[in-house]
């Protein structure tokens, strides 16, 4: 049985706030894209610290992939499956997709575990962008980026770009052992949450660690 942790939206918040100057610095993106349903509050907190005075906040766009179900009964750690499924993706004809070329988009979920739900997003976004590149007769470049609370320390079913992660495009605020990480949007009951957190919290298993 995987060991469960929690985080708050405490520590999610400063999670983004510490990544964002390093955001900023290497990747200046342009846009932000969410993988729901987990990265949407992280995208959300980001997009604060990311604006620029003068500057309007960077755009939010989300797309829906779906990789683990909830197992029968209340447990709130799910099983893997083992095929992604799109539950929601850009409209591959409109400007949705036109807005994408030349831009430096960051992709942004809450956790990189078997790599596989990333590794997904990205074949299938740079291979989007690149019909629509080519149907516009377009010449600009798309780079992405990643941003992850955590990643867990293990090996990957999914592979990143090499050069993605060489070139310092792929960024998680924090890596952790192989635990499963109970995040606060998912509570029932976020005083109790809050409480689990207090006793079995990520951050404290990491200091254990160090
Ligand atoms: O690295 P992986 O093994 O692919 O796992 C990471 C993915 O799993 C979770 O999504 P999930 O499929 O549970 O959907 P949800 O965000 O809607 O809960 C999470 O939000 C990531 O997108
Ligand atoms: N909530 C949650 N979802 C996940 N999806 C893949 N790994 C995890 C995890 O540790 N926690």
């Amino acid at each position: 049985m995987v060991e469960k942790y929690y985080v708050t939206y405490n520590q999610v918040h400063k999670l983004c706030q510490e990544a964002a100057p390093k955001i900023l610095d290497e990747f200046k993106p342009s846009l932000m894209i969410a993988i729901g349903g987990g990265g949407y509050v992280p995208a959300r907190i980001l997009r604060s610290f990311l604006k620029q005075p003068g500057a309007p906040n960077i755009p939010i766009q989300a797309i829906g992939l779906s990789l683990y179900e909830q197992l029968s009964g209340s447990d709130p750690v799910e099983a893997p499956g083992t095929k992604v499924t799109r539950t929601q993706w850009l409209d591959l004809s409109s400007l949705e997709m036109a807005n994408l070329i030349g831009k430096h988009v960051l992709i942004v979920d809450e956790v990189d575990d078997t790599r596989t739900t990333l590794d997904y997003a990205v074949k299938e976004l740079e291979k989007d962008v690149e019909t629509a590149r080519k149907e516009q007769g377009r010449s600009e470049k798309t780079t992405f980026s990643i941003f992850v609370l955590h990643n867990k320390d293990k090996p990957k079913k999914g592979q990143l770009p090499a050069e993605m992660l060489e070139n310092g495009r792929y960024i998680a605020a924090v890596t952790v052992p192989d635990v499963w990480i109970c995040y606060p949007w998912e509570a029932q009951d976020i005083d109790e949450h809050d409480s689990l957190a207090a006793k079995k919290g990520i951050k404290e298993l990491l200091a254990e660690h160090r």
